[in-house]
């Protein structure tokens, strides 16, 4: 197994995202959220667009798994294979993208894109999918780590109110390569659960680093209360 993967073993990933039009997006406000994550213990930070993935890389020595959003298409996390180069290049370790069996906007198969990061650039590659078949797939198709990042985010997935630890589950039982469980981990007790389900890692974005998403939910429970 690659050093770096062996490296995030049972360890936490902090996905440092600020989306378009919020006052945190900006490369250095994303670099200091990821330095603030390093010094409460994440092991890796995960990041989106490619002057956040450089700002990242320059100033936080852990591993970084970079992606980049882009588009209105379903296929929307690096998209193509000109984006996975860009991420790559822009300083990212490992290349999070669509893992998922939808078509792609540049007609590449997911084995041509993972076999091309590889070659090209020696990155590694996050495959984000939804469904178990698709990690199986993935797991084929060359990725050397499986998210569950798009479960509940395609028309095909239920989004339910907390992580899909059934599918971390199924997939550590099915596939060889290790498998990171990602999105709607909100508490310490549910990322401990995943790793109990098999996750290799675990990533959290939102509950630690999306602070309007967080006064949200303790606005909306007080409001339950009032
Ligand atoms: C579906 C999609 O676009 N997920 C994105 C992927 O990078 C991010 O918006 C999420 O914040 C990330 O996956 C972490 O998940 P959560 O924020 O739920 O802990």
């Amino acid at each position: 197994m690659n050093a770096l993967v062996a490296q995030l073993r049972h360890r936490l990933v902090v996905s440092c995202q600020a989306y378009p039009g919020e006052p945190m997006r900006d490369p250095d406000t994303m670099r200091r959220v990821a330095l603030a994550a390093a010094d409460g213990g994440a092991a890796g930070i995960r990041a989106q667009g490619l002057a956040d993935i450089a700002a990242i890389r320059d100033a936080v020595d852990l591993p970084l798994i970079g992606l980049w959003k882009d588009g209105d298409d379903d296929v929307f996390i690096t998209p193509t294979l000109d984006h996975a180069l860009a991420v790559a290049r822009a300083g990212a370790h490992v290349v999070a993208l669509d893992g998922t069996s939808r078509p792609r906007p540049d007609g590449r198969t997911l084995a041509e894109t993972v076999a091309a990061v590889h070659e090209r650039t020696g990155a590694l590659v996050m495959a984000d999918c939804a469904t178990l078949d698709e990690g199986i797939a993935a797991a084929e198709a060359g990725a050397d780590v499986v998210g569950t990042t798009l479960a509940g985010y395609t028309s095909y997935t239920r989004k339910g109110p907390g992580p899909d630890l059934d599918l971390v589950a199924r997939l550590a039982r099915e596939i060889d390569v290790p498998v990171v469980a990602e999105g709607r981990i909100h508490t310490p007790a549910q990322a401990a659960q995943a790793l109990r389900a098999g996750a290799w890692a675990v990533v959290v974005g939102t509950a630690i680093t999306h602070p309007t998403t967080i006064t949200g939910w303790f606005a909306s429970a007080m409001a339950d209360a009032r």
